[in-house]
């Protein structure tokens, strides 16, 4: 008998079934089931991993027989579509032995998540790389917990923004995004609970801080969950695709900032106009023929429009760092990031008192920016990033003592270090 999963529709009961059918290997099948499911899978794990060096084996043949090639691939990918939904019958019970709980965002585990992709970069010996391999495990996990219901995500919008590939590339594509016209309406959206979690720029390799997010946990009461590094490429696009054709280029300013020797070499004389986002840059050139937008290549998909030059950032590394807002702190995973606000009194020494405790402690720190307080002038709130988690010794000890001096030190989040 097939298991049902309630509340689901009829092809996602197939999926579920197809992995307790004569075609699931039995012991995988009696584990799902039985009290003692860790022996089963260990065999079952045994049995695949010889299976697979058979496999390798043959992979190797100097000139194999197309036709035999594609029967392995075959029979691989009915195993692969097997244990996948068989994983997702395990997640599914995940999610009932967490109890009855309300909505999506209960069953989210970041901490969970960031150790199985951990996991998976630890086991991977190519040929696939890590980057690729922990995209497919992201998308699987996304699968198995949108079961339950997507998780809705704000980001910066419209569609086709950077922001938006950091939701896909931390959430998955089974998550539910929702495009916002701001950074503060995201934070807005996350703190009336009418978004799970948010999603917003924080800093890029090259140009720095984003000051407007940072601002933001000044009075913000969401907590940082998360972070997400992305890779950012850089395109010209434009309704004609010609570079004679252009006048004009919108960008968010950051975009701009990044492509700006670029410009110079390619298009000195043309008038460049800083917009709220990339995707808002490429709806503006879609205007006219002698506009362009410098953005991401999807937003060429999105908009239908065609690539003129890319990738045209400066730098090759050109990389942007997203943090993922919510309204709840998740324990350690193992490898985590912490986030202060500290304000300090105006006292001499006040920093060193406040970065002494962890410097005795060993404790890396990863960034320190400082921004004007909310309220007092001249006085300044300290944005810090440390190794840790402050529920764990050391950070939590250091935390204990800085208590002491500074006059308010805020944990805006403790999460794991971005996976890659
Ligand atoms: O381990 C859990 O707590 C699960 O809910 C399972 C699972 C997964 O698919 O591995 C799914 C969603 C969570 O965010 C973390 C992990």
């Amino acid at each position: 008998m097939a298991k049902r999963i309630p509340g689901k529709s009829a092809k996602t009961r197939k999926v579920a079934r197809a992995s307790t059918t004569a075609k699931a290997p039995a012991k995988r099948r009696a584990a799902a089931k039985s009290a003692s499911p860790q022996k089963a899978v260990a065999a079952s794990v045994a049995g695949a991993a010889a299976s697979a060096r058979s496999r390798v084996e043959f992979a190797k043949q100097a000139r194999p027989d197309l036709a035999a090639v594609r029967a392995q691939i075959d029979g691989i990918d009915r195993e692969i579509q097997s244990l996948i939904a068989e994983r997702a019958l395990w997640a599914h019970q995940v999610g009932k032995a967490k109890g009855q709980l309300a909505a999506a965002i209960d069953y989210y585990r970041p901490e969970r998540e960031a150790q199985v992709l951990r996991r998976v970069v630890d086991r991977n010996d190519g040929p696939l790389s890590d980057e690729v391999l922990v995209r497919l495990f992201r998308e699987i996990m996304s699968a198995c917990l949108a079961q339950q219901e997507p998780l809705k995500i704000g980001y910066l919008g419209p569609e086709g923004t950077f922001s938006q590939q950091a939701v896909h590339k931390h959430f998955g594509h089974s998550a539910r995004g929702l495009p916002l016209v701001s950074i503060e309406e995201v934070f807005d959206e996350v703190a009336a609970g009418n978004a799970d979690f948010g999603v917003v720029p924080v800093e890029n390799s090259g140009q720095g801080t984003i000051q407007s997010t940072l601002d933001m946990f000044l009075t913000s009461p969401l907590k940082i969950c998360g972070e997400v590094e992305l890779r950012v490429h850089q395109y010209l696009l434009s309704r004609t695709g010609h570079l004679e054709d252009v006048e004009r280029v919108y960008s968010h300013g950051m975009s701009l900032a990044q492509c700006k020797n670029w410009l110079r070499q390619n298009l000195p004389d043309v008038h460049r106009e800083a917009v709220s986002s990339n995707a808002e840059a490429v709806r503006r050139a879609k205007k006219s023929d002698d506009a362009a937008a410098i953005a991401g290549e999807n937003a060429a998909h999105v908009y239908g429009m065609k690539v003129v030059a890319g990738p045209i950032e400066d730098r090759t590394d050109n990389t942007t760092r997203f943090l993922v807002v919510g309204r709840a702190s998740f324990p350690p995973s193992g490898n985590d990031r912490t986030s202060l606000m500290v304000s300090i009194r105006d006292q001499p020494g006040a920093l060193y008192k406040i970065l002494e405790p962890l410097a005795r402690r060993a404790i890396s720190m990863n960034r320190i920016e400082s921004r004007p307080a909310h309220g007092a002038l001249w006085q300044y709130a300290f944005f810090i990033d440390v190794e840790g988690h402050v529920d764990e010794s050391p950070l939590k000890d250091a935390l204990a003592e800085i208590d002491d001096f500074a006059g308010d030190v805020h944990v805006l989040g403790s999460y794991p270090v971005a996976v890659p």
